[in-house]
């Protein structure tokens, strides 16, 4: 048996407008709150690390890395929009061997030196 997990991610009945990007759904208070890396005891809404038996080992570390890169990207970096017209972003996906967001985020970063 094959279990579509984007299709799960995206069921029309359980989430919002679920082709939007709307990461704000997951804070106190959104449609999402409760939902996180591990699937939920009753009903599974998102299982970006699998289920059951064969359940991602790495969830820890593969979490614990996300934010620290994250962290550091904003800690370290000050980002400013590309020189050259920012065409926004576009997380439409593309279809390609891996899947791609139809126009990536664009950024100009700098280093921030320890004054700023
Ligand atoms: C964002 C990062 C990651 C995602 C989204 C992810 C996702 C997944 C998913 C969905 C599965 C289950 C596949 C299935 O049901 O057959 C899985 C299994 C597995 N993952 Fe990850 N993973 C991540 C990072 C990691 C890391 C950092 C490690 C190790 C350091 C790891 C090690 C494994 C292993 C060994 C399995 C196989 C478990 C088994 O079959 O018993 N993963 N992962």
């Amino acid at each position: 048996m094959q279990v579509s997990v984007g299709a799960i991610g995206r069921y029309i009945k359980t989430w919002t407008d679920p082709d939007e990007f709307r990461p704000e759904r997951f804070l106190p208070g959104g449609e999402a709150e409760d939902v996180g890396p591990l699937p939920g005891p009753k009903e599974i809404r998102m299982m970006p690390f699998g289920t059951g038996h064969r359940f991602c080992p790495g969830v820890g570390l593969a979490m614990m890395n996300i934010k620290c890169l994250l962290a550091v990207l904003v800690h370290e970096f000050q980002w400013k929009p590309p020189t050259e017209g920012c065409a926004g972003v576009d997380v439409t996906e593309l279809n390609t061997f891996v899947k791609g967001m139809k126009t990536s985020l664009s950024a100009r970063l700098t280093r921030r030196t320890l004054s700023s």
